[in-house]
């Protein structure tokens, strides 16, 4: 049964403490860092080298010994992912006593949230999971997402992000903005657009976002509602 709830979360400034050392906490080491979290710290008798590289650049903090229940303490987020299933039992137990959110490596159930398999295009994520099921499933639409979804999605987010400011800025009817912002988008999605392929020189950005906005209220204007 598919129980799980997806949201996005922001780690800034929240304290992450992942147990183990070798490749499953590498992987989830990097997917926190990668998306901004800045008090990672982990506790495992050894490191594997990625990890140690890490820990030399002050990306994150290393406590060289085994799992304590006080490590628990204050902690946003908790990674169980030793090799030793009874310690990662252990910590996933401590950590739901505690109301703290734990992953749990070694089995699904025992854990509160599950990492999906993630690509990121700028502020654009997109996030595959399967509750557990098959990671591998996920892993692999994984790949046919990064293949559809290019590294212009980058771009195209970061442009309709400042259109929308302009346009939340500059168009006081609500309905008259969400018909904008939906020509915007499929502007972008059609091979006929102009839009994509001008400018990309960020010294002009305003000008062409101007200018890609005045377009677009002609198009609203004439009703073309698609
Ligand atoms: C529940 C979950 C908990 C969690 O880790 O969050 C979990 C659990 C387990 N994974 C296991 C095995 C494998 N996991 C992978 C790969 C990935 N696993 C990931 C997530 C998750 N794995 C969460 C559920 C996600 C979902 O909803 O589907 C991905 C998506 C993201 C990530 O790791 O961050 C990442 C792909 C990332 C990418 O490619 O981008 C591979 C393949 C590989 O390594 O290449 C294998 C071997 C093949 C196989 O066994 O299927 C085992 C058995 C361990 C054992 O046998 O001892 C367990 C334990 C159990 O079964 O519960
Ligand atoms: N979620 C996932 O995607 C997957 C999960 N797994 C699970 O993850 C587990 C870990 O896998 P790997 O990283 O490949 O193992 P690994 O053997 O490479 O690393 C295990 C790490 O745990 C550390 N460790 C052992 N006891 C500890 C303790 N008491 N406190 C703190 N650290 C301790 C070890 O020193 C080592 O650094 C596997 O046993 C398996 O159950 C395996 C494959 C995929």
């Amino acid at each position: 049964m598919a129980d799980y709830y997806p949201m996005m979360v922001s780690l800034k400034g929240k304290r992450c403490v992942v147990f183990g050392g070798g490749a499953i906490a590498t992987r989830k080491v990097k997917g926190l860092v990668e998306s901004g979290a800045d008090r990672v710290e982990i506790v495992s008798p050894d490191l594997s080298h990625e990890l140690q590289q890490m820990v030399r650049i002050g990306a994150i903090v290393h406590r060289q010994r085994e799992y304590k229940e006080e490590d628990l303490a204050e902690a946003f987020l908790i990674f169980a992912a030793t090799d030793n299933y009874k310690v990662n039992q252990s910590i996933a137990m401590a950590a739901e006593r505690s109301g703290l959110l734990c992953n749990a490596a070694h089995k699904a159930e025992e854990g509160t949230f599950v990492t999906p398999a993630v690509v990121r295009r700028g502020e654009l994520l997109l996030a595959v999971a399967t509750g557990g099921a098959s990671p591998l499933l996920a892993a692999r639409i994984k790949r046919d997402l990064e293949a559809r979804y290019g590294e212009e999605l980058v771009h195209d987010t970061a442009r309709l992000k400042l259109l929308r400011e302009r346009v939340q800025s500059e168009e006081p009817d609500e309905k008259r903005r969400q018909l904008i912002l939906k020509l915007a988008v499929e502007d972008l999605f059609s091979n006929s657009s102009e839009v994509r392929s001008t400018v990309e020189c960020l010294v002009s950005i305003d000008a062409e976002i101007g200018n890609w906005l005045r377009a677009l209220q002609q198009k609203a204007d004439r009703g073309h509602e698609k």
